[in-house]
């Protein structure tokens, strides 16, 4: 009897994620990286997704056949090889998640990693905009405030670029401004919502801590705005010479892309995120790229917001951001 009830419960509940779901293909590339493995297991996971093809340079057999086991209900095939196995990885792809590339080290900027990333991106971009022209696509790979515009010239040149279908993901920054925040008010990081906006690099990464419902004093606003710009600093000196971070970040685009679902293809209303994106913010300034909350809907971005109400600090770090931005958006376009 309990075993038939637990059975009961259990089919109603994949029932029940099955037919709620609308159902898509996902690309990961740079499938089996640091990011690229716990991205794709969150993914595997995530009710919307039919089918998970994972692209990696190497190794993408293994770890599909891995993921492969999972009792979930998508299809899981791994490919690798520049240009077949990139095809068959992009054809029909409503979402496409790109953390290829090399991370940073010790002592490196995330624009250091610009000479080897750009062609990285470059390269996908040439692939997508040729198989999968439509598709939403999340970039991970760094430097995000220059990779982002060379993906988008890529898809301008072959005639296929749609703004709202580009995101730089951000949410990593978000994440981290949620926890820190946490931490020193001494509450459950579920109940602290940070908006973050600017880049995602340094000083172009901007919290807006006075939207955040708390009072802060100054040391704790220098403190806090300091470790959330440099969080990923933590973690690639803590991981000493073996990369950047990884799990957090695979937390975070998987987070990030559910949200792309949910509003795309879950028939989800109100789903708001920062996120990197084509902007008129401070398009006036020069910037055509900036993160600020955006409202997904069933065609990407619909609709993006602009910074609200701001404090006198914080109208200092975006001061600070923009021209930053503008020389990381610039390199990137014009590469
Ligand atoms: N946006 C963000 O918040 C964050 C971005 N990152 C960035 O994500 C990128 C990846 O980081 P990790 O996964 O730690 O690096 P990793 O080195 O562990 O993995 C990168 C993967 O990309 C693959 N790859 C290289 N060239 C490729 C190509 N042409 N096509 C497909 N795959 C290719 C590699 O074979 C490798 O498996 C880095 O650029 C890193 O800086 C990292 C953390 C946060
Ligand atoms: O710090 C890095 O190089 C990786 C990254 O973007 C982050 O952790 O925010």
């Amino acid at each position: 009897m309990f075993a038939t009830t637990r059975a009961t419960a259990f089919a109603a509940k994949r029932a029940f994620s099955t037919s709620a779901a609308n159902l898509s293909k996902v690309a990961v590339l740079g499938a089996a990286g640091g990011i690229g493995q716990p991205l794709s297991l969150l993914l595997k996971e995530n009710p919307h997704v039919t089918h998970l093809a994972l692209y990696d340079i190497v190794n993408t057999p293994g770890v599909a056949a891995d993921l492969s086991h999972i009792n979930t209900n998508s299809k899981v095939t791994g490919h690798t090889g520049i240009g077949k196995g990139l095809e068959d990885a992009l054809k029909d792809a409503h979402v496409v998640v790109i953390p290829a590339g090399v991370p940073r080290k010790p002592g490196m900027t995330r624009d250091d990693l610009f000479n080897t990333n750009a062609s990285i991106v470059q390269g996908l971009a040439e692939a997508a905009a040729k198989h999968c022209p439509k598709a939403h696509i999340l970039i991970i790979s760094n430097p995000v405030n220059s990779t982002v515009p060379i993906f988008a010239e890529v898809m301008k040149k072959a005639g296929v670029f749609d703004p709202r279908r580009l995101y730089g993901v951000t949410t990593l920054d978000v994440v981290r401004a949620s926890r820190f925040v946490a931490e020193v008010k001494n509450k459950d990081p579920k109940d602290v919502k940070v908006t973050v906006v600017g880049g995602h690099s340094g000083v172009t990464i901007v919290p807006l801590l006075s939207q955040t419902g708390f009072d802060f004093t100054k040391e704790e606003l220098d403190a806090l705005t300091h470790r959330i710009q440099f969080g990923g600093d933590e973690v690639v000196k803590a991981k000493d010479g073996t990369g950047s971070a990884t799990l957090s970040m695979a937390f975070a685009g998987a987070r990030f892309a559910n949200s792309v679902l949910e509003a795309t293809v879950g028939g989800k209303k109100d789903v708001i995120e920062p996120t990197f994106v084509k902007s008129d913010v401070f398009a006036k300034e020069g910037v055509d790229y900036f993160s600020t909350l955006v409202e997904l809907g069933p065609e990407g971005a619909e609709k993006i917001h602009g910074l609200g109400q701001i404090s006198e600090y914080e109208q200092k770090l975006i001061d600070a951001a923009l021209p930053e931005l503008k020389k990381n958006i610039a390199k990137g376009a014009a590469f």
